[in-house]
């Protein structure tokens, strides 16, 4: 049995209202499995096998058992189950109530947010142990805000740049955690604002784009999409068939590079974000290296040419574009090719802009517009070159993608 100090608590005992199915929302079908199993394979692909805490709802309690049996068991992982209560922090507080003695670190997580990528529990984990306090994942928020009164009319436009949505794992030292439900008043949606409530830190880290909450159907259809690609491409990997017809991805780079502007007042487009209060690059467009970087490591990787050859370099239509127009229009050209985007990792290369507090932000924009998860990451030269000298901004992408039937 493992002998962690870190437990997940996975509250499952909702009924999903929402979702609108006669079971509980835990252990409505997804692909081969359930809600729950799907949400258990993903917190037991964590580096170190957790201690497991389901809650579960009050008649489902031993089925809810057996599902956690077969996965925990092989996985030589220690769980409980127990019984959850009428609302989600009813549930937590009961859950909370299982812990073993030895747990430092807790992790709550709920069922309804299967396709949670193991690796954002570790990095919560990890940072809750590193920073001794809250630690949740959140998005930024992508479209407008607008508040409204009961009448729905518009009181007001929200500053988007200082929202976060929350996701979960949301993890805490366990005895902040004890501590905030023994004394919070009132009912909270999420175990952060019930932390928050009593005057305790907690930190945002970057969240995941397939945490997303099964909330109705059509968050349920975009699941089972998902797990259906997932399972193909094991199958296509692992079974004797399947490595007959065995989908091989491309890869592609790209690179590009823009000066910094003469003109001080150009405003500064890169990662798809608008940087207020930095010099702009020069460009026929908007001279967003990195959008162009991953465009032509797209082209690339379909063998469909290159950023120039697609758009032209001087084409009036696109004086002043944004690297969104041109993503877009690329990734629609793939799909019109018959391929999808696996993945995407660009690196910019360069003193300025520093990418790091708004990372997060522009992974998620490049993220929606590919279609398909992006990471970027930033460097410096360490005063060398021109980047070195400040002079521009190299960005460096590769991506992968995968053929459809007929392209493989
Ligand atoms: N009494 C409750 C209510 C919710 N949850 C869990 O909290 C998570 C987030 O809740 P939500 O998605 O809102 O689930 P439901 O309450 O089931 O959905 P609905 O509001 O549509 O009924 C889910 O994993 C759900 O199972 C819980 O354990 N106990
Ligand atoms: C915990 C949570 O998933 C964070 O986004 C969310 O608050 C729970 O969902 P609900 O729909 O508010 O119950």
């Amino acid at each position: 049995m493992n002998d962690s100090t870190v437990a997940v608590i996975v509250v499952a005992a909702g009924s999903g209202t929402r979702l609108g199915r006669p079971e509980p929302k835990a252990f409505v079908p997804l692909g081969d499995d359930t809600v729950l199993g799907v949400a258990l394979d993903a917190v037991l692909g964590m580096s170190d096998a957790p201690y497991l805490v389901v809650v579960a709802p009050d008649e489902r309690v031993e089925e809810a058992r057996a599902i956690v049996a077969a996965r925990a068991g092989g996985a030589s992982v220690a769980f409980d189950v127990v019984a959850g209560g009428e609302t989600r922090q009813e549930s937590v507080s009961r859950g909370i109530g299982a812990l073993p003695h030895v747990i430092e670190t807790v992790l709550v997580h709920d069922a309804a947010r299967p396709l949670t990528p193991s690796i954002v529990f570790d990095e919560v984990a990890a940072a809750v142990r590193a920073r001794g306090h809250g630690v949740v994942p959140g998005l930024p928020v992508i479209d407008t805000i607008k508040r409204v009164d009961a009448r729905g009319r518009i009181v007001a436009t929200v500053d988007r740049s200082e929202l976060a949505a929350m996701q979960t794992p949301q993890g805490f030292p366990r005895s902040a955690l004890e501590h905030a439900y023994s004394r919070a008043h009132g009912e909270h949606t999420d175990d952060a604002a019930l932390v928050e409530s009593v005057g305790m830190p907690i930190d945002i880290v970057p969240g995941d784009a397939r945490a997303f909450k099964i909330t109705v159907p059509a968050d349920l259809h975009r699941a089972e999409q998902l797990v259906a690609e997932r399972a193909d491409t094991a199958a296509a990997i692992t079974t004797p068939a399947g490595a007959a017809s065995v989908v091989v991805p491309r890869v592609g780079t790209g690179i590009d590079v823009h000066a910094f502007a003469d003109d001080a007042g150009t405003p500064l487009w890169l990662a798809g974000l608008n940087w207020p209060g930095e010099r702009g690059l020069s460009g026929h467009s908007d001279g967003d290296a990195v959008a162009h970087a991953i465009c032509d490591a797209l082209l690339a990787a379909a063998g469909l040419g290159d950023i120039g050859g697609m758009f032209g370099t001087a084409d009036p239509r696109f004086s002043g574009a944004h690297g969104e127009v041109f993503l877009a229009e690329t990734v629609r050209r793939l799909a019109d090719a018959g391929f999808r985007v696996g993945n995407v990792s660009v690196q910019v290369v360069g003193n300025r802009p520093k990418l790091a507090p708004r990372r997060a932000e522009a992974e998620a924009l490049l993220t929606r517009v590919v279609g398909a998860p992006v990471g970027v990451t930033a460097t410096t030269t360490d005063g060398l070159g021109f980047t070195g000298r400040g002079e521009g901004v190299t960005a460096i992408a590769t991506a992968l993608i995968v053929p459809g039937p007929g392209q493989a």
